[in-house]
């Protein structure tokens, strides 16, 4: 499902709006596609193509630097796993993926990292693995400059999406924001999968990237144009292409949106397989709850759902580092 967002997007701020006839048809659509598919494709989004491109562009030109230079900002637990990471330092159900990243960049002196910024202690000792200084490549010098146009811009986009979903569900337009996203522990992961015949036999497996749920709310993928990869399993088990259509993102639900809906709608499991002859890039934002955020089903959703919880409460932040911390081998 494509949907065409731009009447919404200039509506879905306003209180006066939530029952215009536009704005609650891409609200019947966001739900249907929640429901049934578990993502989406929005177009006319309002991000500008200079900077949808551009963002792919430096993304190439960042892998296409030499090993030597990429390692210079290399993702460790020390950078609080901010980062570059080779090839099939990423797992995913236990095994290597094929692809190259770099993960949670943010703003700090001359350096970068993809995460939102966290300062030392500022969520104690459960915020402390994902502490760390930046780590922005310093070429291309237009890199950093760009990355933080585009977070910036995608953040807003992802907020006025889940306005959408908020009342999707059948709950306020706000339901998503002050303690429960109002402060986002956005993440955004550059990444770059390798064609197979360049990567060497002790590296090889099956996937670019591994069978996974995303772990917040909503996934804003920016894809390869021409290269089809991401594929998404359905509710019989099968798996879906998700060819990348130009001028769009692809949306996939994260697991805290599961559990806010009490399982109304499920995070979307897919995973990458790249099987052309060229090398994919793909920029993917992460839209999450607030790092100290408690999750669990909302009342409007539970009484959808005969009344009952279906999942227990757990802090966004705990749910996080759990993945983070089994998602990398150095
Ligand atoms: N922040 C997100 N969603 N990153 C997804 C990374 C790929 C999956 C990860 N290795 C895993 O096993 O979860
Ligand atoms: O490369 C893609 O299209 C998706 C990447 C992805 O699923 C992830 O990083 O979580
Ligand atoms: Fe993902």
């Amino acid at each position: 499902m494509n949907l065409d967002i731009n009447g919404y997007l200039e509506k879905i701020d306003d209180p006066v709006m939530v029952d215009d006839k536009e704005l609650q048809d891409v609200v019947r659509q966001l739900d249907k596609a929640c429901k049934e598919a578990g993502f989406f494709y929005v177009k006319n989004h309002g991000i500008p193509d200079s900077l949808v491109k551009g963002v792919k562009d430096v993304t190439r030109t960042f892998f296409n630097l030499p090993y030597e230079d990429k390692l210079k900002i290399k993702l460790t637990a020390q950078s609080g796993y901010r980062g570059y990471q080779r090839v099939g330092e990423n797992i995913t159900k236990g095994k290597p993926d094929m692809h190259e990243a770099i993960d949670s960049l943010k703003c700090d002196k001359n350096m970068a990292q993809c995460y939102r910024e966290m300062k030392p202690g500022e969520y104690g000792s459960l915020g402390q693995s994902l502490e760390g200084s930046n780590l922005w490549p310093c070429y291309p010098p237009n890199f950093k400059v760009l990355m933080e146009e585009y977070i910036y811009l995608l953040r807003d986009l992802s907020r006025k999406i889940m306005r959408g979903i908020a009342l999707a569900l059948g709950g306020p337009p706000d339901a998503f924001e002050r303690e429960k996203a109002g402060d986002p522990f956005w993440v955004m992961r550059l990444i770059g999968y390798p064609i197979s015949s360049d990567i060497s036999e002790i590296q090889h497996t099956d996937t670019g990237c591994g069978a996974h749920t995303d772990y917040g709310l909503l996934t804003l993928v920016n894809q390869d144009v021409e290269i089809n990869a991401l594929q998404v399993q359905n509710k019989n088990g099968e798996w879906i292409s998700a060819p990348p259509i130009p001028d769009t993102f692809v949306c996939n639900i994260g697991d805290m949106l599961k559990i806010w809906s009490n399982g109304l709608y499920e995070s979307t499991l897919h995973r990458v397989i790249n099987n052309s002859s060229k090398y994919r890039v793909s920029v993917a934002f992460f839209y999450e709850p607030n790092f100290d955020a408690s999750v669990e089903p909302f009342e409007f959703c539970k009484q959808k759902t005969r009344g009952i919880a279906k999942f227990d409460k757990v802090v966004y932040g705990e749910h996080l580092v759990n993945k983070v911390l089994n998602n990398f081998v150095y």
